[in-house]
Formats: structure tokens, C-alpha cells, sequence
């Protein structure tokens, strides 16, 4: 704790420190720590239970990789998508800018027409950001294009450093450097995309190289932002877990040997075994200020860390969604279905089709007595999707009416009642299914269709 108010109060003081506590360890040959990524193994994860202090910065935010990572792992999309989405975003992220930015591919024409047509929105957030091959000719492009920022791949892993690259350390940190330089000296800030960070050498590599870094942003007086990128998903959150995998861990290192403010680090994870939403959220808990997301976790294979799911992180962190508004999230999902013929998979939060779907019999009674018994807040609120009950042979006329009723959203003037004709045709029909052997619940489609026939014969309008 002691060395933490000496960071708070004498920050320079102690880069000056830290410098000599953490000098670039130049191997001979790659440390893969094979004591935990034997790769004829399952992962493991390692604790040597040194407890991190929580750090949550007084402001969190989210930003966005839909247009960039988000894209690399699918057909691309067209420069209307693109500028509708951003749109959406815009919306979103709400007149606070909970969304900062949004990072956009300047390869092609398409990519960069899409920019164009965003910038000329005027939108202060998301603040447009590029992505870029790092070379002088493209710095130049983005500042041609009117850009401030631009994320650079700087990655720190030995896997990447010595097999991908055939750099050593010292050779990849001159090189990382060097381009960031040239960077600022077109005046552009960077974001340095320290790829791979939880298979890296936090204190043998990363933090030498981060007080480089910071030491540039004195030199040039621009913003150096470092991403944490958790490419492979390796990154934990458990207390006590051993460095590189700890998030807690890798933050606090950031902050504390290497000198970097929470504004100028923001987490970006992948979901391969689960916890990218959890890993977000811990950064943001231990000192990251930005997460950085992806519509519907749409990512390289396992997928981002989804952001709705960090809005409502976000949301629940901080008591207050800040101007966020939510029910664009429902917006965003008809038009991926619609224009990009995108479903996500429907049990899945916010966005599936059956996120707040009530199934099981005794269950679904208790959503008629009460919705708050079984649904998760007030998602037709939030979400414009009020929760329901599916129909089963233990649904009843109730059940029938509630049905109808929240799906089609029928104010309160036209809801049907148990008695209703239409109901009691339809629970002679689920009767009948049931009676003749069926074990599955009713599917929307079915419903609608039957619906549409009772309907049509007996001349109702819902
Ligand atoms: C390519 C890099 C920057 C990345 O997105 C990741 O590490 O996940």
C-alpha cells in the first residue's frame, strides 16, 4: 500500500525508480512459460495468492472493435452497414459517450469511404479510431484523413516476438519504439496493442517497455495508450493468480512499475474460455478505465468481449447507466437479423431470442403471479422485450393469454383474457398436440401461425 501512494503522489519520482527496478530481461531464447502453457496440455492456472487492491478509476468507459476485430472474423461489411451501425452506436453509447471510440480498417476504398461517411456525422463519440499497417505512409494517411488516434500491433509475447517476428526482446522494443515515434511525430496518438500480454513477460518485457512508452508521452506531450490484449483468452480474475494470467495482476504492474494512468489503458479480451466478459469487468475494477468490445461478441473465434453485455456491466457497477440507452441494443439486434441475416444463438444474454423466456411449467405460473419472480429486470423497459412464457401443455389459459398478450404487445385496452375465444381455441388446440403425444413446448412460429388461423376463421383482429 505504501508503494501505491508513493505512485499516486510522486509519479515521476518513481518512473525514475522503476526504471532500473525493471530493465528489459533480453533472453537468449523464448520463455513460453511452459509450466503453464504446455500446449500438450490443458492451460493451467497458477496462484502464489499475492492479493492486488481493487482500483476502479472515477471513470469507465466503453469502446469499440465491431468495425475492426469485430469484422475480421466475418463477411465484411458494406459501407451503409457500416455507418448505420455506427449509428447505433452513437445512440447507444448515449450523450455521456459511454462509447469513446470505435476503430476502423483504412486498407481498402470501402473501409475507408465508410470513415468518411461516419466522420461526416460530426458525432464527438464514438470518436472515429483506425487501424492501420504501422508505417510511415499510413500515419500519414490517417492524419490526412482527419484522424487523432491509431491503434499499433506491438506484440509481447515471446511466442510472438521470437517465432512470428524472429526478433529478440531488445529488437522488437527498439522496433515497437521506433514506430511508436514516427507515430507521434505525424502528431497521431497511439494505442500500442500489446497482443498476447497474458502469455508475455509482465515485469521482463511488458513493464520495461511500457515505461518507454510513457516516457515518449512526456518527451512528445501525446497520449500513449496501452491495450491490454488478452488474444488467446488466457486471462483470469481470480484472486491470488500468478502473473501472466492475472488481469488484476497485469493492471496493477501497468499502473504501479510502469507508470501508466487508468485513462490510458483500456482491456481487450477474447472469449475462448469463457471469461471475457468477466476479464472486463475486473480490469475496469482494478484500474483500466476502457473496455474494449464488440456487438454480439462478434470476434476472431470464440469472439470480444460483448458490449452490451459491459453496458450492462457497466450499468450494474456503477448503479446509474450514465445516458446509455439500452433498448438500441434490441434496435441492433433486429437489424442484424434483417440487413446481415445474424441471429445470435437464443439463450444468449440480452440479445437471444429466449434470453427472458420462462419454460418450465411451475416456473411460467410464477411469471403470471408476478414477473419479477423469474425474470432478470424490467427487460421491456431496458430491452423492449417484456418477458414470456412459453406454451405447454401446463400453461392454461393464463398462460395462453400472457402469451399473446407480451408477444404481440398488445396495450392494455386490447389484452385477451382466459375467456377470450381466441384463447380458449388455442388451448383446445395446444390440448390436442399434447393429448397426441407431443413432449416439446409450442415454438413462436407454430403459435403464430395457429394464432393466424383462428384469427382468419373467426374474423378477430389482435
Ligand atoms: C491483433 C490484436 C491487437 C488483437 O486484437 C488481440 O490481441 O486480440
Amino acid at each position: 500500500m505504501e508503494e501505491r501512494k508513493v505512485f499516486l503522489n510522486t509519479h515521476t519520482n518513481l518512473l525514475e525508480l522503476e526504471e532500473h527496478m525493471y530493465p528489459l530481461v533480453d533472453v537468449d531464447s523464448p520463455n513460453t512459460f511452459q509450466n503453464l502453457f504446455r500446449y500438450d496440455q490443458i492451460p493451467k492456472i497458477a496462484f502464489n495468492d499475492r492479493i492486488v487492491p481493487h482500483h476502479m478509476p472515477d471513470e469507465i468507459w466503453l469502446t469499440d472493435t465491431t468495425f475492426r476485430d469485430g469484422q475480421q472474423s466475418r463477411a465484411p461489411y458494406t459501407t451503409e452497414q457500416i455507418v448505420t451501425i455506427y449509428d447505433y452506436l452513437h445512440k447507444l453509447g448515449g450523450p455521456n459517450g459511454k462509447i469513446k471510440q470505435s476503430e476502423f480498417f483504412l486498407y481498402s476504398k470501402k473501409d475507408r469511404d465508410a470513415v468518411y461517411k461516419c466522420l461526416e456525422k460530426g458525432y464527438k463519440f464514438p470518436e472515429v479510431t483506425s487501424w492501420i499497417r504501422a508505417s510511415k505512409k499510413d500515419f500519414e494517411l490517417v492524419k490526412n484523413i482527419g484522424l487523432k488516434e491509431t491503434g499499433i500491433l506491438v506484440s509481447c509475447s515471446d511466442y510472438h516476438i521470437f517465432y512470428k517476428l524472429k526478433m529478440t526482446r531488445k529488437e522488437a522494443l527498439e522496433h515497437y519504439l521506433s514506430v511508436v515515434r514516427e507515430c507521434m511525430e505525424t502528431g497521431i496518438r497511439p494505442r500500442c496493442h500489446l497482443e498476447d500480454i497474458t502469455r508475455s513477460d509482465i515485469y521482463g518485457f511488458v513493464i520495461p517497455f511500457c515505461v518507454e512508452l510513457m516516457k515518449l508521452r512526456e518527451e512528445y506531450q501525446i497520449p500513449v495508450k496501452v491495450r491490454v490484449c488478452d488474444t488467446l483468452g488466457y486471462g483470469v480474475n481470480y484472486p491470488g493468480a500468478v502473473i501472466p494470467r492475472s488481469i488484476p495482476g497485469i493492471i496493477y504492474g501497468l499502473m504501479t512499475h510502469a507508470g501508466v494512468p487508468s485513462e490510458l489503458i483500456e482491456f481487450h479480451g477474447h472469449n475462448d474460455f469463457y471469461k471475457a466478459v468477466n476479464n472486463s469487468t475486473t480490469a475496469w475494477l482494478y484500474g483500466s478505465s476502457g473496455v474494449n468490445c464488440s456487438l454480439f461478441g462478434i470476434g476472431e473465434r470464440t469472439g470480444n468481449t460483448p458490449l452490451e453485455a459491459m453496458v450492462f456491466e457497466y450499468a450494474q457497477l456503477r448503479g446509474t447507466l450514465d445516458g446509455m440507452d439500452t433498448t438500441v441494443i434490441t434496435e441492433l439486434v433486429e437489424y442484424y437479423e434483417k440487413e446481415l441475416g445474424y441471429r445470435a444463438p437464443s439463450r444468449t444474454p440480452f440479445v437471444g431470442k429466449n434470453f427472458n423466456v420462462t419454460r418450465a411449467g411451475i416456473h411460467a405460473d410464477g411469471m403470471l403471479k408476478n414477473e419479477e419472480i423469474y425474470n432478470i429486470f424490467d427487460t421491456d423497459k431496458f430491452l423492449n422485450r417484456p418477458a414470456l412464457v412459453s406454451v405447454s401443455n401446463t400453461s392454461g389459459t393464463a398462460g395462453i393469454a400472457y402469451w399473446i398478450n407480451t408477444y404481440y404487445k398488445l396495450p392494455p385496452k386490447r389484452q385477451v383474457d382466459k375467456s377470450s375465444v381466441l384463447v380458449q381455441e388455442i388451448k383446445k388446440w395446444v390440448d390436442k398436440e399434447y393429448e397426441d403425444g407431443r413432449i416439446t413446448v409450442l415454438t413462436d412460429d407454430e403459435l403464430v401461425a395457429k394464432i393466424n388461423n383462428v384469427c382468419g376463421n373467426l374474423h378477430i383482429e389482435l
